[in-house]
């Protein structure tokens, strides 16, 4: 199966040091709606692992982070393809919960759902915690430089990130040179 997980903000959509607290503010990254129903159509099955410590923080809650995601569902469906399973940490940085990146806890719950392992699954984010997460299960740490990604260039990486410029690279990447697929 060819699965590859994505960070949600500041990989699908911009993302805010104000955090993303309404579908209002919830804006898709030029190129990413049509890279997701791309690789969606071309047979992978795309799937998101987000940090969403804003409801924790009382920012927004669960509904609007809902509504957010079928938002999301409901344009790429618009361009024909589907998003996956979306999985999201609602906990506080102090919480110590299992699921917040870098903790790779969502990773594992997605590779569970699809009963695939993780080595090798692309992660594709923008943030270190994103990267340490894909460290953490022996997946393929991909880096984007759109929302934090360029500070997050400037700063150390593991040395087997893969560096795209946005998520629609990414999506050419797998579609057009065939990159290693999961098990
Ligand atoms: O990039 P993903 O995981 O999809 O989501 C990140 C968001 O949950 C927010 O994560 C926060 O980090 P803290 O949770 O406050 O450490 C900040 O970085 C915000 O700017 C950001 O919008
Ligand atoms: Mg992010
Ligand atoms: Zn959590």
């Amino acid at each position: 199966m060819k699965l590859l997980i994505l960070d949600r903000d500041g990989v699908i959509n911009h993302d805010s040091d104000a955090y993303i607290k309404s579908v209002a503010e919830w804006i898709p990254i030029t190129g990413s709606i049509e890279a997701i129903a791309q690789l969606s159509k071309a047979g992978w099955t795309v799937a998101v692992a987000t940090n969403q410590s804003g409801i924790a923080r009382g920012y927004y809650d669960l509904a609007t982070l809902d509504a957010m995601h079928a938002r999301l569902r409901e344009l790429v469906a618009g361009q024909g393809g589907e998003v996956g399973l979306i999985v999201y940490c609602p906990h506080g940085p102090d919480e110590g919960c299992d699921c917040r990146k870098p903790k790779p806890g969502m990773l594992q719950t997605i590779a569970r759902h699809y009963q695939v392992e993780l080595a090798g699954t692309w992660f594709v984010g923008d943030s270190s915690s994103d990267l340490k997460a894909a460290m953490a299960v022996d997946s393929q740490p991909v880096l984007v430089k759109t929302g934090k990604g360029e500070k997050t260039l400037a700063g150390s990486l593991p040395v087997s990130t893969l560096v795209f410029d946005d998520l629609a690279a990414v999506a050419a990447e797998l579609i057009h040179n065939s990159a290693p697929q999961n098990n």
